[in-house]
């Protein structure tokens, strides 16, 4: 595997910006992708997640994956951003292959997982928590049901079989994973009852029940008002700061994306053209990555 050293940071578009108020002005509009010091790195981190070389064509023609780079350390909270259709999710759920890319490698928590499949691929990614826009919840089974569901995961084979009939030890765990994201008081409720915000710290919980090394979340609060989203964003950053939970989230709120994150990918058009530090960063000062390409 790579390890993820500074020069695995280096493609970044408009690095000359390293005066961040240079970010919002005018010199982009020639900039091409050049080397800079890339964003600072933790001593001694280790790499949680990187892709090289990342390409997605879904039609076999029209590549909305251009072969984009980056790495992201344990511990860390990457947000990524861009314009609608940009390729946010196609890259995350490549990097996990969640779908398949058409090129490039993948390495996770230290194994190169491009060529797994199968049980290995999944044993691979068993310390990921997943949560999406869409929490996918069982609308008819209680809450502690769909919670217990999350562990399932973890599991393989006959194991995967007897806690699908939910020892006490599994729901003790979902107890505990509902009391950590504050739902115990609902664990018996019809998960189609609830609101979107308690939606989504349930469909949290299930990924907790994962023991997640990693969370990654694509937009997760996009269909919550903002005080439920802010709620969500403050619980990944409690998980982090108490479990050092590795946090990779799509977003399409600059504000969350700048608060909750040490450090931004952007997208444009399939290519990586941002990969900088949070800190100093303004939304104003990232508007360019939404222009059109007619007035960019
Ligand atoms: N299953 C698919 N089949 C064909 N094309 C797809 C598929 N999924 C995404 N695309 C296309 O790939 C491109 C990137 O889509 P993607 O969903 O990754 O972008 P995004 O940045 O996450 O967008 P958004 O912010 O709107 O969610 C878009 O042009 C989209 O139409």
């Amino acid at each position: 595997m790579p390890t993820s050293s500074a020069t695995d940071r280096v493609r970044v578009l408009r690095p000359q910006d390293t005066d961040t108020t240079a970010l919002a002005g005018e010199t982009h509009k020639a900039s091409s992708p050049q080397a800079f010091d890339g964003p600072a790195r933790r001593p001694n981190a280790q790499t949680a997640l990187s892709v090289t070389g990342l390409r997605k064509s879904y039609n076999g023609r029209t590549e909305v994956l251009k072969g984009i780079d980056f790495a992201i350390d344990d511990g860390e909270a990457v947000g990524i951003i861009g314009a609608n259709g940009s390729g946010k999710s196609t890259a995350l759920r490549c990097a996990l292959r969640l779908i398949e890319p058409s090129a490039g490698s993948i390495h996770l928590g230290g194994l190169n997982i491009t060529g797994f499949h199968g049980k290995d691929l999944r044993r691979a990614r068993s310390r990921i928590g997943f949560v999406f826009q869409k929490h996918n919840l069982s609308p008819n089974l209680s809450v502690l049901t769909n919670v217990v569901h999350g562990g399932l995961a973890r599991g393989h084979g006959i194991r995967a079989w007897s806690q699908a009939f939910a020892g006490a030890e599994e729901r003790r765990r979902a107890m505990d994973c509902l009391d950590q994201v504050g739902l115990a008081d609902l664990a018996e409720r019809r998960a189609g009852r609830l609101s979107g915000g308690q939606s989504q710290r349930v469909a949290i919980a299930r990924a907790l029940m994962q023991e997640p090394v990693m969370i990654v979340a694509d937009e997760p609060v996009a269909s919550l008002d903002p005080k439920a989203g802010e709620d969500v964003m403050d619980l990944f950053r409690q998980l982090r700061v108490d479990r050092g939970i590795t946090l990779v989230f799509v977003s399409h709120n600059l504000e969350h994306a700048l608060s909750y994150s040490d450090r931004l990918i952007g997208l444009r058009q399939g290519s990586l053209v941002l990969d900088r530090p949070t800190a100093g960063l303004e939304p104003q000062q990232l508007a360019w990555l939404y222009e059109t390409e007619a007035t960019a």
